[in-house]
């Protein structure tokens, strides 16, 4: 039995007969404080309130009170079944694809080399090759590339933290957490940090470096098998690097918008002109 919130005699204000009509189709016990679910046993004459012809009130004892039926399960929309299937099938081919994800696994002799690809799109050698070269920069224009370049990189790593925080998915379950340094958000797996700043650097470099055309080549080349790598150990499902890729790529056109020049950023570039 289900407690209604009735007064302490265990009666509850109910509409008269009238009322019903004023409001119709709805159930005249759930109208005036009763609980819902509750249902007006037993009704006693109607009290006419003083100053209007229709404010009566009448009285209900409800003793029992039935419990409010359960809801009926959500209508899954057609959106909502394509995600989940695609999730679904996201888990299940990364899983087969995570053939490095530990020594005894399927390629578990080639994880060495692709966590030496890690290494290749981790930030913290990306950072100090840049801020090395910056400080050993002595042209203008190299200067103005490389501190674009960190700006880059320290937007991807705000941009990535902010939504890996927001998405929150974890890291497949095949995962051995031994990477190669991490921060607090990178227990999280969506998207790859490695797709986004290797793709946001293999933009960069192709716009800013002459570089001839194997050179091109192998840019790109290593951008992709980054990314495909980070299936391959484990550490994320297709979607995320998928995500990741898009992600870096259009960070490129971010740090395209905010190009730091003498002209934008003076005070910037004041420290190396003295
Ligand atoms: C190197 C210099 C000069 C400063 C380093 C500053 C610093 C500690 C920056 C943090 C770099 C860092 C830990 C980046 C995280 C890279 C990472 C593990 C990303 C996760 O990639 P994912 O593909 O697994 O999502």
């Amino acid at each position: 039995p289900y407690k209604g919130s009735g007064t302490a005699s265990g009666e509850q204000l109910c509409p008269p007969p009238l009322l019903p009509r004023l409001w119709p189709g709805t159930p005249p016990h759930t109208l005036l404080g009763a609980s819902a679910g509750c249902r007006c046993i037993r009704a006693a004459a109607p009290v006419r309130l003083p100053g209007s012809p229709l404010a009566t009130l009448g009285l209900c004892g409800f003793r029992t009170c039935e419990p409010p039926p359960p809801l009926p399960p959500p209508d899954p929309s057609c959106a909502a079944v394509a995600l989940r299937s695609l999730l679904a099938a996201d888990l299940r081919f990364s899983r087969q694809l995570g053939v490095c994800a530990g020594e005894r696994s399927a390629w578990g002799s080639a994880r060495p080399l692709l966590r030496l690809l890690e290494v290749s799109g981790h930030g913290v050698p990306w950072l100090a090759g840049t801020l090395y070269g910056l400080g050993r920069s002595e042209s203008p224009a190299g200067r103005e590339v490389l501190l674009n370049l960190l700006f880059a990189l320290l937007l991807d790593l705000v941009l990535v933290a902010v939504v890996k925080g927001l998405v929150r998915r974890r890291r497949p379950t095949h995962n051995k957490m031994d990477m190669f340094v991490t921060i607090s958000v990178d227990k999280y797996s969506f998207p790859s940090g490695h797709a986004t700043r290797a793709a946001m650097v293999c933009r960069f470099v192709l716009h800013h470096l002459v570089l001839a055309i194997p050179l091109r080549v192998l840019v790109v080349l290593w951008a992709i098998i980054v990314g495909i790598s980070r299936v391959m150990l484990g550490r994320h499902n297709v979607t995320d690097v998928a995500f990741g890729f898009i992600m870096g790529y259009m960070q490129y056109n971010v740090v395209k918008y905010f190009w730091l020049s003498p002209l934008s950023a003076p005070a910037l570039f004041a420290v190396w002109n003295q």
